[in-house]
């Protein structure tokens, strides 16, 4: 593995901790002793090819099923014996459509409030501060069925802003969506990161979504082939590009040569 550096640092809490995580469906292994962390207030790009094992490793850091095999940890809370404590810092956007499309922006919004235990009076200021942030104050009572897949994917992103989190899972969150939609919502993410501090996972296969500053963990096969700073992850592949060191990466047999 090209192991750049560790990203967790010691003495500060990461905000997501993942150490050894091996998932099977079946007889299939997904994930294969997957193990990375990353720091508080940075944007770390999941990168992986289509089946490399991101939305599972999402499925398990939400509790959407038990973590078997190794363990995952946000900001110190172990997802499967601290589940409420982890959950609670953490916002979520997932891969699929989730929201109710006859129901208003407002009503989605206040729902996914009640369900966080935030007051009725709270959640409209949130609501409101939410969808600013996202750039549809001005759909706050329109369908979710008459928004286009990008200002769908805006509310989502508010939606999981409301308990004000600070670490932010988003699995392919720019998937389908045209190039300037794509542009706004990377960017306004990188926004929260740098003016709010929120940690962000950011799992994609779109290499021009990734940046030479941004953190990276690679997988492939279910496995870590690399992390750590992109920058420094191209620099030890020897390659001159993000594009040329994602296909040697990819290309590279378990113990790191290339076929
Ligand atoms: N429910 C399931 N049952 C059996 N195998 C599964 C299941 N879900 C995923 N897999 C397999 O696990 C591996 C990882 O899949 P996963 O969906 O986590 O990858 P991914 O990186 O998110 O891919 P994509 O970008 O296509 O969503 C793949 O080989 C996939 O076929």
């Amino acid at each position: 593995m090209q192991h750049v550096r560790a990203i967790g640092q010691e003495g500060t809490p990461a905000a997501l901790e993942v150490v050894g995580v091996s998932h099977f469906y079946g007889r299939k292994q997904a994930l294969k002793s997957v193990s990375f962390s990353i720091r508080p207030a940075t944007f770390t790009v999941l990168l992986g090819l289509n089946g490399a094992g991101k939305t599972t490793l999402f499925s398990l850091t939400n509790h959407l099923f038990d973590t078997r095999h190794g363990e995952i940890r946000i900001f110190g809370h172990d997802i499967n014996r601290d589940s409420s404590e982890a959950l609670r810092r953490m916002g979520v956007v997932f891969q699929a459509r989730t929201l109710d499309l006859d129901l208003s922006v407002r009503q989605n919004l206040a729902y996914h409030a009640c369900l966080h235990g935030i007051g009725a009076r709270h959640a409209a200021r949130r609501i409101a501060a939410v969808l600013e942030t996202v750039e549809m104050s001005d759909r706050l009572d329109d369908k979710a069925r008459s928004l286009s897949g990008g200002q769908m994917r805006r509310v989502e992103i508010a939606r999981a802003l409301l308990h004000s989190p600070p670490l932010m899972l988003l699995d392919e969150a720019t998937v389908g969506l045209d190039i300037r939609s794509r542009a706004g919502i990377l960017s306004t993410i990188r926004s929260l990161v740098e003016r709010r501090g929120i940690a962000v996972l950011w799992a994609t296969h779109l290499i021009d979504e990734v940046e030479e500053s941004d953190e990276a963990v690679v997988l492939r096969q279910g496995e870590v082939v690399a992390q750590g700073r992109v920058a420094d992850i191209v620099q030890a592949t020897g390659t001159g590009s993000i594009q040329d060191a994602f296909a040697s990466l990819n290309r590279a047999t378990a113990d790191g040569v290339a076929p």
